[in-house]
């Protein structure tokens, strides 16, 4: 078992509280992820984990064993250097060996440990090549492959593929996923990006100041974020979150350009948050009246188009209610110019609430 506990863990540096109080587990076989804006903590976490730095207070504990006071070496955790770094004068055969050779392993050993680790990673047939005659993907594996050959309890990634373009990117985070899959090890990753956070992860657990404040697999958090920090974080374009009043009918924002006719919405609700994908936009129809007793729920309420991004798959719309502005995510390219009306709407249940210190409310 390759479990990895957290229980109250502080660590700081002088006046700085880089990891406070943090409690979690990673259970064996998860792909975790630590996301946070810089500084968070999300490194300081890691080197408690590597046993590079050690606690204040609280307990960590591998695979059930309490490590506070056990050496790196002994920990058997392995770091996967940023940006795959392998050595470019040896082999892929050399680069995955080398840890090996550096503790002198017994050659017969080395092979059949080379031989295991490639075999899983599917690069038996690229060991020979320099590091520059390949692929990103196989660069990827091999690299890995040189983490995992001593056959660690976990490996981490810091920020792994944030030097990468964005095209390649993309493609190397499915890769990770899929080999983080195949190889059922646990694995901690770092990342200070959302969009990739939510595509890799088993579980994310978010970051602010050196603070947890949500844990939670991807979709789960994305659709009921613990507080308006959490809900700025994870999604593109971002949670419109506006300042709200409770009214007969449910609740008011933007000076009541904006309606949610929603009983059930929570007293002491100060801000409504709407994810771009669930505002629905239409064109005002000619002859419309402004009913200011219709709700957001059920006719659409009047906004006025700011400003279109076509962005090829689908489109985004800055509406501006009231002094609020909105940005909505539409399907497609639909015909909507600045300047024109439109109704805009939004199904009660897809509304957020959150409270005075911006923490979610139930409905
Ligand atoms: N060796 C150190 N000495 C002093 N302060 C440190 C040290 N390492 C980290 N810190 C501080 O601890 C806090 C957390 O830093 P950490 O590097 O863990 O954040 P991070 O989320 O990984 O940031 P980034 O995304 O920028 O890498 C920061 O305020 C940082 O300045």
């Amino acid at each position: 078992m390759a479990d990895i506990v957290f229980r109250n863990v502080t660590k700081r540096y002088g006046d700085t509280l880089a990891v406070d109080d943090a409690s979690f587990t990673v259970n064996d076989n998860e792909f975790f992820c630590f996301f946070g804006p810089p500084l968070s903590g999300k490194s300081t976490i890691l080197r408690l984990v590597l046993g590079l730095e050690t606690p204040d207070s609280g307990e960590i504990l591998i695979g059930g064993r309490p490590v506070n006071t056990v050496s790196p070496a002994e920990r058997n955790v392995a770091m996967v250097f940023q940006n795959l770094a392998l050595f470019p004068h040896m082999s892929a055969r050399d680069n995955v060996r080398f840890p090996l050779v550096e503790r002198r392993v017994a050659e017969a050993d080395i092979v059949k440990r080379v031989d295991d680790v490639a075999a899983k990673l599917h690069i038996g047939h690229i060991l020979h090549k320099p590091p520059a005659q390949l692929s990103g993907g196989e660069r990827q594996r091999v690299a890995i492959a040189r983490a995992l050959v001593r056959d660690p309890n976990a490996y981490l990634m810091d920020d792994p593929i944030s030097a990468l373009d964005a095209r390649l990117r993309e493609e190397t985070r499915v890769e990770l996923k899929r080999i983080q899959r195949e190889l059922g090890k646990t694995l901690i990753y770092v990342t200070h990006d959302q969009e990739e956070a939510m595509s890799v992860a088993d579980r994310i657990a978010i970051l602010e100041n050196g603070r947890i404040r949500q844990t939670g697999a991807p979709a789960e958090i994305y659709d009921r974020p613990a507080s308006t920090y959490v809900a700025r974080l994870l999604g593109s374009p971002m949670m419109n979150i506006l300042k709200s009043v409770r009214s007969a009918e449910g609740v008011e924002a933007a000076e009541g350009a904006i309606r949610i006719a929603d009983k059930a919405a929570p007293a002491d609700a100060v801000e409504i948050g709407l994810r771009p994908e669930d505002i629905k936009v239409r064109p005002w129809l000619d002859g419309e009246i402004s009913d200011g007793g219709m709700s957001v729920g059920r006719a659409g309420r009047p906004a006025r188009v700011f400003e279109v991004e076509p962005l090829g798959g689908y489109t985004v719309v800055t509406l501006a209610a009231g002094q609020a502005r909105l940005r909505a995510l539409l399907r497609g390219q639909p015909d909507i110019r600045p300047d024109a009306m439109v109704a805009i709407s939004c199904e009660p249940g897809r509304v957020h609430y959150f409270g005075q210190s911006g923490g979610a409310l139930a409905r």
